[in-house]
This record gives structure tokens, C-alpha cells and sequence, in this order.
């Protein structure tokens, strides 16, 4: 079977090309094969490439530990560049299908290069039952949470998948490895989530870093860059339209005050292309 090796700001993935959409079951199995980083191919992800009945083009995402995200940022990314390079280049503008609805992509390009992909996440869940978190109130902000007696302050937010942004002083130097799992699997998160610390800046610079539902510490997330800057807007720590500077670079987030929907830019890379012997 063959297969291309992408990111998006080192969130790193496979993405295998179908002609259907896959069996879960398989699916699971295989991502857990192939991003294995000794045994396998060595990524964050497999990202399942379809033909769709609804978009231009249908995407799943399976984290490494095997299990099916709802959404992905940095995939979606990859997979709108693969399918405007490898499939059809017919339009810069068209349709990705994901597990949580149908969202717009625009390739943006420089000299004929593809340089940056911009990618409609849709608008952001807020309600807790939702997202889901246990937590009362209309709104997940600025709640606490409690793991091994330290206390931390957070708001939860759904882009299709569950975070929880965590203000800290120096996100840079944050000990993620020794906190995030705690929080990843935490009771109040029936579905785990996705954990973002962060440090805000000004209202339209932040650092984030993250650790990933069903991953690990991760070099970017795109749905967590979302979420931060969602979270921050609705705790008065910063603007719309915010830079976030990951360990893998930065993108551009924007929560559009007309249509609700976050819009997220930046890059994706081709790396190489396999074929899966296993
Ligand atoms: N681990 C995530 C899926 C990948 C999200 C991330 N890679 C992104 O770019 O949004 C989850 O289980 O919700």
C-alpha cells in the first residue's frame, strides 16, 4: 500500500489515498502500525483520503494510539495541499468532508507554489455538555481543575474535538510531559481532551504548546491553536485575530465576529512518499 508523509508544522502524518471510505477497525489497527516511530513509518497521525458524496474530497484522522479524532487543523492543512497537488488543481477554493461536517479550504500560493493553506474550522462548541467537560454554568470559563493536589485554571473548548487551555507563566517552559497526561484523561473530560498550555502575549501574540488526545506532546496543533485563541477571546486575554507560536512555527487564527467560524493558516509540507510492506 502506498503512502505520503506530510505535516503541518511538525505535527506529523500519514496519509493513505482510498478508494472508500475506511473500516474503522482497520483504520485503528493500522494507524497504531504505522506511526509507531521504530517499528513503522513514525507519525502523529494516519489521515484516511476519500472520494466524498457531500465535499471535493473526504479526510479521517486516527491518532497513533489508534483512535478516530474528530477533527484535525494541521491534517486538514495536509490533506487540502495533497489534494490540490496530487488529485485535482482544477480550483485554490473547494470542500474537505471530516468527520464533523464539511469545511472550506483556500490554497494560497506564491510564484506557483503552494505556500500557506487557510482552512474554515467551523465555529467552536462552547457549551460543556457539548464539548464535553463536566462543568457547570453556560460556559467553561475560567474553571478549575485539580491533579495530583496542584490546582490549575482552564476553559474548555470544542473545534469537533475537545481542549482545555491552561494559562502558565513560560509555556516554553512548561514541564507538558508531567502534566499533560494527567489532564489528557482527567474525570472531568468523559471523552479525554486535548491539553493547551499557554502563555498570552498581547491580544494578538501567544505561545502555545500541547499535549495531544491519543498522541503526546506534539509540535503544533491546529484545533488546539483554535481553541486557544477562542478561549483567550472569551477570558479577555486576547483579540480575534492572534499569531500562535508553536515549537513547529506559528499560525494565524482568527474567530470572525460575523459568522463565528474560526479560520486557521498556515502551512503543510510534502516529506516523501512509501510504500507499506507490513
Ligand atoms: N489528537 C487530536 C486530533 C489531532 C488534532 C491536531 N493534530 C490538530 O492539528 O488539530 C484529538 O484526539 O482530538
Amino acid at each position: 500500500m502506498n503512502f505520503t508523509k506530510m505535516h503541518g508544522l511538525g505535527n506529523d502524518f500519514v496519509l493513505v489515498c482510498q478508494v472508500q471510505a475506511p473500516s474503522q477497525t482497520e483504520m485503528s489497527t493500522l494507524a497504531r502500525k504505522m506511526c509507531d516511530r521504530h517499528l513503522g513509518v513514525g507519525a502523529d497521525g494516519l489521515v484516511a483520503v476519500y472520494p466524498s458524496a457531500s465535499a471535493d474530497v473526504a479526510m479521517r484522522i486516527f491518532n497513533s494510539d489508534g483512535t478516530l479524532a474528530e477533527q484535525c487543523g494541521n491534517a486538514m492543512r495536509c490533506v487540502a495541499r495533497y489534494y490540490y497537488e496530487r488529485i485535482s488543481s482544477e480550483k485554490t477554493e473547494f470542500a474537505i468532508e471530516t468527520k464533523v461536517g464539511v469545511q472550506p479550504v483556500w490554497i494560497i500560493e506564491e510564484r506557483g507554489k503552494v505556500k500557506q493553506v487557510r482552512v474554515d474550522m467551523g465555529k467552536p462548541v462552547l457549551v460543556p455538555k457539548q464539548i464535553p467537560v463536566l462543568a457547570a454554568g453556560e460556559l467553561a470559563v475560567n474553571k478549575v481543575i485539580r491533579a495530583n493536589d496542584k490546582t490549575f485554571r482552564f476553559s474548555a473548548v470544542s473545534m469537533g474535538n475537545p481542549h482545555a487551555v491552561i494559562e502558565v507563566n513560560e509555556a516554553e517552559k512548561f514541564p507538558v510531559d508531567v502534566w499533560g497526561p494527567l489532564l489528557e484523561s482527567h474525570e472531568i473530560f468523559p471523552q479525554k481532551a486535548n491539553i493547551e498550555f499557554v502563555t498570552y502575549h498581547s491580544p494578538q501574540e501567544v505561545t502555545m504548546r500541547v499535549w495531544e488526545r491519543g498522541v503526546g506532546q506534539t509540535m503544533a496543533c491546529g484545533s488546539g491553536a483554535c481553541a486557544t485563541v477562542v478561549a483567550g477571546f472569551l477570558s479577555g486575554r486576547c483579540g480575534r485575530k492572534v499569531l500562535v507560536h508553536l515549537p513547529g512555527g506559528d499560525l494565524m487564527v482568527e474567530w470572525d465576529e460575523q459568522d463565528q467560524h474560526v479560520y486557521m493558516t498556515g502551512p503543510a509540507e510534502f516529506v516523501f512518499d512509501g510504500a507499506w510492506l507490513s
